[in-house]
């Protein structure tokens, strides 16, 4: 069964909101792991519209599993990853007028920057993942690029409303495992995954951590944070 990486950016929204200082993700963290997440995901974006760098450093002396950090492959994100030394960095594209990520990384079309980006951060000792669309040619490139990990963009599968095209999504994202396992990738997914949608995900073969955050946290405000992932935990876990 995959590990649970629990996305807090959107702790961080509701702080923002207010520009004060609460409530604190790094207080999330800590109930998060209570509840038992095996991970701790933040995307610190180029505009800071939730995730300030304060957190990201306090995360990283203070988080008792791993770090995520995930970011887009520029120069100062790159120069702030290599100070925090994060457990490990998940690169996706960023566009700032976009509600959330959007798309997986077109790591095919750049792989000359993805190349050297991701040498600098494993050449540093940080594991990094790919965020890509469960495609052949972006998962061969990630490949390629020497990349530890890939992180398949859920998006498509999670927003689909009709039954048929939900398990065809499911097929290609096991399909997409299946081709990662031959080039020895490993493989976490991620993106609009919810209390109704995961299970069969957490299901293929080859899936090592989801990372869920926007479900998690709305049902935190209702349940407590520590509920929601025990929830989210043993839906996972569920046979
Ligand atoms: C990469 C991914 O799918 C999400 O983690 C997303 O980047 C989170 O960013 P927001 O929390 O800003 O939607
Ligand atoms: N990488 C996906 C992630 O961290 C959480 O995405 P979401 O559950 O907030 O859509």
């Amino acid at each position: 069964m995959p590990t649970l990486g629990v996305n807090i950016d959107h702790v961080a929204t509701i702080r923002q909101a207010r520009r004060t200082v609460e409530p604190d993700p790094v207080a999330a963290a800590v109930l998060a792991e209570l509840g038992g997440a095996d991970g701790i995901t933040v995307h610190l974006r180029e505009d800071r519209r939730h995730i300030q760098d304060r957190d990201v450093r306090l995360l990283r002396q203070t988080v008792r599993t791993h770090l995520n950090l995930e970011m887009a492959a520029t120069d100062e994100m790159v120069a702030i990853a290599l100070d925090v030394q994060p457990d490990y960095i998940t690169l996706v594209p960023e566009r700032r007028e976009e509600v959330t990520t959007e798309g997986g990384l077109d790591v095919a079309g750049q792989q000359d920057r993805m190349t050297s980006v991701v040498a600098q951060l494993q050449g540093a000792g940080i594991p990094v993942s790919l965020f890509i669309d469960p495609e052949a040619s972006q998962i061969q490139a990630a490949a390629a690029i020497g990349a530890k990990f890939i992180e398949l963009h859920t998006g498509t599968y999670a927003e689909t409303k009709d039954e048929a095209t939900q398990e065809k999504e499911l097929t290609v994202l096991a399909q997409a495992c299946k081709q990662a396992l031959t080039h020895n990738l490993r493989i976490n997914a991620g993106h609009g995954l919810t209390y109704w949608n995961t299970r069969p995900v957490a299901q293929i073969p080859g899936m090592e951590e989801l990372n869920i955050g926007h479900s998690i946290i709305s049902r935190a405000v209702l349940v407590g944070l520590e509920r929601a992932v025990r929830e989210m935990k043993q839906l996972i876990e569920s046979p």
